[in-house]
């Protein structure tokens, strides 16, 4: 009988994939894990109009939902701003979203992306 097709991951999730496994060890207390609940955070759905974390960003990963890589850059981004805009800065939150940021743009530049390609077929 046929047998079920699991689509092959293209080029572009396979780097997505591998940067968003850097990024998921980073986050070690789970804080941008799941989405954020307004019963651990009072009134976020009304504050946060784009919610993002990275179960979602997974999701959108596996289901091809990137066209590029800037795409899923700009969610891991807005995940970040969210965090920055609905907590206090001295808040575990927002320095965790300061530290996450700094570091995923860094791992993430133009010029590790180059160096990157001059590695991939
Ligand atoms: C998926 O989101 C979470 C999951 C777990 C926890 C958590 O373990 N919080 C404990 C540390 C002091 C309580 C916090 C959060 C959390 C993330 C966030 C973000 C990302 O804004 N947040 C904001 C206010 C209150 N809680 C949170």
């Amino acid at each position: 009988e046929r047998k079920p097709t699991i689509a092959e991951p293209t080029p572009l999730q396979q780097v997505i994939d591998h940067f968003h496994k850097l990024i998921e060890r980073k986050d070690a207390n789970g804080f941008f894990a799941f989405p954020v609940t307004d019963n651990i955070a009072p009134m976020y759905s009304r504050i946060i109009s784009s919610p993002m974390d990275l179960s979602t960003m997974r999701t959108k990963i596996d289901a091809g939902e990137y066209e590029t890589f800037p795409d899923y850059r700009a969610d891991f981004k807005l995940m970040c701003e969210n965090a920055m805009t609905y907590n206090l800065p001295d808040t575990v939150y927002y320095k965790g979203a300061q530290k996450l940021m700094a570091a995923g743009l860094k791992m993430m530049s133009k010029e590790k992306l180059l160096q990157l390609k001059r590695v991939l077929p």
